[in-house]
């Protein structure tokens, strides 16, 4: 489809790639959309999402990609950061009670003002290996159905750790351009941004955001239902970090996995309360992640059944495009396409489409 797309077709055959690899396109694009914003040579872009932060500088890229997390010491009393990104994950859920690890935002929405601002500080100051901040200059990402409030709090944090000016810019817009589609002509896109705690459905055309539904689940509320299905039916219990890791190690069954291919579980068990292990078969993962991507497919119906018309016939042409780390999802793309009847491709390095769209953006902001 796109230089940055995998799946059906080979790049250049396919009439839809030569329709949407017009890279100046996108660039005369996003020179509009930030000069609408007035901004003037933003420095860094954020992408502040549910799983990862990602700190992307104007000339230098990624300079920060690690998961959203803090862990604090003295928490309720005088909080202290005692680690944060990849330092603070190996912490959860192995705390002592006098450090707490925390996430500032969950389901996509930020709800811990101040440790977002801390997470953000930490990031900026890695990211530029500068102690003394202020006055920086930045986009950040936002879900295209953010509310008022969810705003204000995303550029309260923002301006506590020293962005300012700051610009919100919507996600589906700049994973689109960091996935590579041209997103400036009249024809229908639909984009799936799947992140960690919320999945976004939008239909792009001419730049703009014609139709946009979003649903608060993610891979964060599929690792949860993993969880839930081995504590019902194993009595076993696992964190957060396990059900992940089963979930990344039953993707990497790639291609025709056979439906009784073991997956190895390690958890407490609730039958002997000892550590304990077990295999489960691949199938049994269909059943819980079809019942999550159930979910999705209802949002994408709801978005599909009330597209204009000509727009409609631009998506069953060209289909859908899936971007953001929950792209990755074992199964998402084969029923999807069965179920909506519609070709499904996963951009290249899904995770990273918003970040590469915002580096796009931060490039070709005007002095
Ligand atoms: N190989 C994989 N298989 C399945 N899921 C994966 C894989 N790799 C990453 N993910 C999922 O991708 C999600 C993270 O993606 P991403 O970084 O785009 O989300 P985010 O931006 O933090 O979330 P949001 O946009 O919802 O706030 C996690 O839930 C993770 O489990």
């Amino acid at each position: 489809m796109t230089d940055r797309a995998s799946g059906v077709g080979q790049p250049g055959t396919n009439p839809r790639t030569r329709q949407r690899r017009d890279k100046g396109g996108n660039h005369r694009y996003v020179g509009r959309m930030l000069s609408s914003l007035s901004l003037r040579r933003p420095e860094l872009a954020i992408d502040f999402g549910t799983a990862n932060l990602r700190v992307i500088h104007r000339d230098g890229g990624i300079l920060f990609d690690e998961p959203s997390l803090c862990c604090f010491a003295n928490f309720r009393t005088d909080p202290q950061l005692f680690a944060a990104g990849s330092a603070a994950e190996a912490m959860v859920d192995r705390t002592p009670p006098s450090l707490q690890v925390r996430r500032p935002l969950r389901r996509g929405v930020l709800q811990d003002i101040g440790t977002a601002a801390e997470l953000l500080r930490y990031a900026i100051r890695r990211a530029l290996g500068r102690r003394q901040m202020g006055g920086l200059r930045a986009l950040i990402g936002i879900p295209a159905d953010a509310t008022q409030a969810e705003r204000r709090a995303l550029l309260t944090a923002a301006d506590d750790a020293g962005l300012a000016p700051v610009r919100l810019v919507h996600e589906p817009l700049v994973a689109a351009i960091g996935a590579g589609i041209q997103i400036n002509k009249p024809a229908g896109v639909l984009l799936l941004e799947c992140g960690a705690g919320t999945t976004e459905v939008a239909v792009l055309s001419l730049g703009g955001i014609c139709l946009t539904r979003s649903v608060r689940m993610g891979g964060a509320s599929l690792n949860k239902a993993i969880a839930d299905h081995l504590h019902l039916r194993h009595k076993i219990l696992v964190g957060a970090p396990t059900a992940e890791r089963i979930k990344r190690n039953f993707s990497s069954l790639k291609g025709d996995y056979r439906a009784n291919e073991l997956i190895e579980v390690r958890g407490r068990s609730l039958v002997s309360m000892a550590p304990t292990s077990l295999n489960i078969t691949a199938s049994e993962l269909d059943q819980v992640i079809d019942k999550h991507v159930r979910q999705i497919i209802e949002t994408v119906r709801d978005v599909l059944n009330q597209t204009p018309p000509e727009l409609s016939e631009d998506l069953h042409e060209h289909g859908a495009l899936l971007t953001g780390g929950g792209a990755l999802t074992p199964r998402l793309v084969e029923t999807l396409q069965k179920e909506l009847g519609l070709p499904v491709l996963v951009a290249e390095d899904p995770a990273h489409c918003v970040a590469r769209g915002l580096q796009s953006a931060l490039q070709t902001a005007q002095g």
